[in-house]
């Protein structure tokens, strides 16, 4: 593990970049696989495996309520057991812990205290923690730190639930229903749930472990899932690289001119990420998939964008940081869930991309950026492993930019400082 300063001046990309690149595994697909893995009836492997906090939180997590998790090499091994005993739960700044594991933790027999880092005590679990209070699960509180007392089973049934804050209020209940006696029959009522992928992502895995899934598709009017009660199969799981953690290396072809090809890239995915491939095009790049993996080489100059990104939240820092360096206006929209994440993501990229010169403006649900020379400057990350991203993006283009706690990429990236460096 290299080790940086802080803060840590960006590496300045004074030439295009050429590089190949291989990524470490989703944090999206490891946390789903390592979750159902646990409930199954059976052990199973999960191979390449993201080895990072937020995994190494899901891995401890599982281990406490009785699961055992051999974490030692690329893959890793889960062996399910029935959950027991009363035990602590670090959520860390990790949603899906902080989501995920609390309805599964309810087929517990014992009490589950949750807590986490202080920022996670404001991101929004309240709705998840009703809608176990309604499927028959015993637990105080609607927000960090909570108590869980679990009787060895659940009842299940039909719950309503306002998923307009994260999509991982649906996902946490689906990834446990099956293990519910009577499965579970989710209804939103809200504006629509953002970052619905992460969703289909859910329902495709839990079919995988041959779970009966009924679900409304992709679409923005999704408002219900039913999961059937069921055995839950073990099934060896393969990560794919995580594509939404590809973002800073694509956009250092984007604002470098250069070349990254990111190895390994699936041509058919779940991951959210996949769509930087459009955005990348969009924003002029070329865009290409070859025999090592997808291929980006950036434009002589960076074009605006207007985008709805509802979808895909996650990806807004680094496209943000791309067009506060590009030659026309950007609007990016349907993102104030992103107020949500690790930290208030629209505030904190007006306050550090404008703090570098950039012409942003901070809209309820979005933001509007307009060409404006960038100059250096600190560039502070607030514990959000993406801020870390779209300041690295801005320092490989512009001289002297200092990023402050870069070491809280290690959220889903293994020395990622280190990685970064190793590219110029
Ligand atoms: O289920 C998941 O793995 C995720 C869902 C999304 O959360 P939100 O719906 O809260 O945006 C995404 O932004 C997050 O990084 C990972
Ligand atoms: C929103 C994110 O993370 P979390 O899983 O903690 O919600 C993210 O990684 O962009």
């Amino acid at each position: 593990m290299t080790s940086v300063p802080d803060p840590w001046p960006a590496p300045r990309a004074t030439s295009p970049v050429d590089a190949v690149v291989t990524l470490p595994g989703s944090k999206s697909l490891t946390n789903r696989a390592l979750v159902l893995a646990a409930v199954a009836d059976g052990p199973s492997v999960v191979r390449r495996a993201l080895r990072s906090r937020d995994t190494a939180l899901m891995a401890a997590a599982l281990t406490s309520l009785g699961s055992a998790v051999d974490t030692a090499g690329e893959d890793w091994s889960v062996t399910p057991a029935p959950f027991a005993g009363d035990v602590a739960v670090d959520v860390g700044l990790a949603g899906t812990v902080m989501r995920f594991v609390p309805p599964i933790a309810g087929l517990t027999r014992g009490t589950v205290a949750f807590d986490g880092d202080a920022h996670m005590r404001n991101r929004p679990v309240g709705e998840v923690l009703t809608a176990l209070r309604g499927l028959g699960v015993q637990v105080d509180g609607d927000a960090l730190p909570f108590t869980l007392r679990g009787s060895g089973t659940v009842r299940g049934g039909t719950v309503v639930v306002d998923a307009s804050a994260s999509s991982q209020f649906i996902s946490a209940l689906l990834l446990a229903g099956a293990r519910y006696e009577q499965g579970v029959d989710v209804r939103h009522d809200g504006t629509p749930v953002p970052s619905l992928p992460h969703i289909d992502m859910t329902v495709a895995m839990l079919r995988q472990h041959g779970v009966e899934v009924d679900d409304p598709g992709s679409g923005g009017g999704a408002n219900r899932w039913t999961v059937a009660p069921g055995p839950v199969r073990p099934v060896d799981h393969v990560i794919e690289p995580d594509l939404s953690n590809a973002a800073p290396f694509l956009a250092l072809a984007a604002v470098s001119g250069g070349t990254v090809t990111v190895r390994d890239w699936p041509r058919a995915t779940t991951q959210a990420g996949d769509a930087l491939r459009g955005i990348l095009a969009q924003m002029g790049c070329e865009v290409g998939f070859t025999d090592a993996g997808l291929r980006v080489t950036g434009p002589d100059e960076l074009q605006g964008v207007d985008l709805d990104l509802h979808d895909v939240g996650e990806l807004a820092p680094a496209v943000a940081a791309l067009c506060a360096l590009a030659t026309t206006p950007s609007h990016l929209r349907g993102i104030a869930h992103i107020r949500h994440h690790e930290t208030d993501r629209l505030a904190a990229l007006a306050k550090e991309l404008g703090g570098l010169g950039a012409d942003v403006v901070e809209r309820p649900d979005g933001l509007d950026l307009r060409p404006a020379p960038l100059g250096g400057g600190l560039f502070h990350t607030y514990a959000d492993h993406r801020m870390a991203h779209a300041g690295v993006i801005v320092g490989a283009a512009v001289d002297g930019v200092l990023v402050e706690n870069v070491a809280t990429t290690g959220k889903t990236f293994p020395d990622f400082a280190g990685f970064w460096s190793g590219l110029f």
